[in-house]
């Protein structure tokens, strides 16, 4: 069977990272979550004092230091997972921090940040057999995807699972800084200039409020057999 390209694109913490993860486990493809390279941009600008102390961000010295910034993907082999490194650090538990989600969408509101992360993306993606997860996946990254998916779910639903995970992980976490962190990405994240989060034409709409993890990974499954019978 031909490889194809699929990106999965939509909103902050429906759950996409977990479903094309999944889905690249089980057919062999390769997983990139295109939004850790955007964390990992902004916790390069946070190392290298790029906010000021109102969070403003010195857009000349990002743009002077970026060629210096390397980011990767590692396989875990236990988990087997990939994990973001940043100029060969792991960074994987930092770039997920409120710290850095409370910096990330206007950081990736910049042009010439998107235009670096773009090339890199296509670049990873030019042999196919790829799953991306993001926001302009199937708009702009891989406009010609034979599968293009846009998930879902309502903010409250989004906050609970983000909460939940954060407690597990780390035993405390804040429900409505993360309800009011998810809805400012999503503003920001639709209404920036360059490559705004929005549903590509061609994309199959999945709202997961109310699927559990097993369900959404059948649909997708199903999505992909089809899709790829047809390639
Ligand atoms: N259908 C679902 N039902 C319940 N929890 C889910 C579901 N899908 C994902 N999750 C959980 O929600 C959290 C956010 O999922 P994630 O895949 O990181 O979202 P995204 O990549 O869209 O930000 C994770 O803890 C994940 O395990
Ligand atoms: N392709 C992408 C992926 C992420 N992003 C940005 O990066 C942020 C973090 O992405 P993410 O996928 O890790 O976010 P979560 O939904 O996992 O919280 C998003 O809120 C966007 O601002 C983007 O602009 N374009």
């Amino acid at each position: 069977m031909k490889k194809i390209t699929i990106a999965v694109d939509g909103f902050s913490s429906c759950g996409k990272s977990t479903m094309a993860k999944d889905l690249a486990r089980e057919i062999g493809y390769i997983y990139i979550d295109s939004g850790a390279m955007y964390r990992a941009t902004t916790l390069f600008a946070l190392q290298n004092n790029i906010f000021d102390s109102n969070n403003e961000i010195d857009t000349s010295l990002l743009k002077e230091l970026l060629p210096s910034m390397i980011i990767s993907f590692k396989l875990n082999p236990e988990t087997k997972t990939p994990e973001t490194y940043l100029n060969n650090q792991l960074v994987e538990k930092e770039i997920r921090s409120m710290e850095v989600s409370q910096r990330v969408s206007p950081i990736a509101a910049i042009d010439f940040v998107r235009e670096e992360m773009v090339k890199q993306q296509q670049a990873m993606g030019k042999n196919k057999g790829i799953v991306m997860d993001g926001r302009d996946i199937g708009t702009t990254v891989f406009p010609n995807a034979e599968l293009k998916i846009f998930v879902t779910a309502t903010p409250q639903v989004r906050a609970q699972r983000r909460y939940d995970e954060m407690i597990a992980k780390t035993g405390k976490a804040d429900f409505n800084e993360i309800l009011k962190n998810i809805e400012e990405r999503d503003y920001i994240d639709q209404n920036r200039k360059v490559s705004p989060l929005k549903q590509a034409d061609d994309a199959l709409v999945l709202d997961n409020s109310s699927l559990t993890i097993a369900e959404q990974k059948e649909w997708l499954l199903q999505q992909f057999a089809r899709v790829a019978s047809q390639s």
